[in-house]
């Protein structure tokens, strides 16, 4: 019998702070969760740090450059099969203006606009983690 391998999947998201507002970024895909809201980031691929993998979803999604910082909320469980969603705070090295790549769309949200998208169901507790963190 053929034995399943456990899946612990880590998806690392950026919370980009800069001025006291945060970058938050429309899915453009898969349709199931297109327009939904949600940090830039990705799987945390093998070999890779945590930091890392922000690092390199960061250049890829929206071409900037980031410094990665503290965790912001909780270790936050995904649907499907163990994955785990973990946000850091980030921000832009000088002179960086994210792009929008692989978006629909990106906004900045302050402090009392943070709910004024629809995130992903699994950003909204990190999204509440952020607002002390806001100007
Ligand atoms: N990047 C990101 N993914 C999130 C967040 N919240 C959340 O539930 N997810 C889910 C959506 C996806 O099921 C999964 C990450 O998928 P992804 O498509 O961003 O990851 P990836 O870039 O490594 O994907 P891939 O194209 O290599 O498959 O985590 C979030 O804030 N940021």
């Amino acid at each position: 019998m053929q034995t399943e391998r456990p899946m612990s999947r880590i998806i690392v998201g950026a919370a980009i702070i800069e001025a006291g507002r945060v970058l938050a970024c429309a899915r453009a895909a898969p349709p199931e969760v297109a327009g939904r809201w949600e940090f830039p980031g990705g799987k945390v691929e093998e070999g890779e740090t945590e930091p890392e993998a922000l690092i390199r979803e960061c250049e890829e999604e929206l071409g900037v450059k980031v410094e990665v910082g503290d965790r912001v909320g909780g270790d936050v469980p995904l649907g499907h099969a163990g994955a785990v969603l973990r946000v850091y705070k980030s921000r832009l090295l000088a002179d960086q203006t994210p792009q929008c790549l692989e978006h629909s769309e990106l906004r900045w949200l302050g402090r009392d606009e943070l709910f004024d998208v629809d995130w992903l169901p699994a950003d909204a507790p990190i999204a509440a983690a952020l607002r002390p963190l806001l100007d």
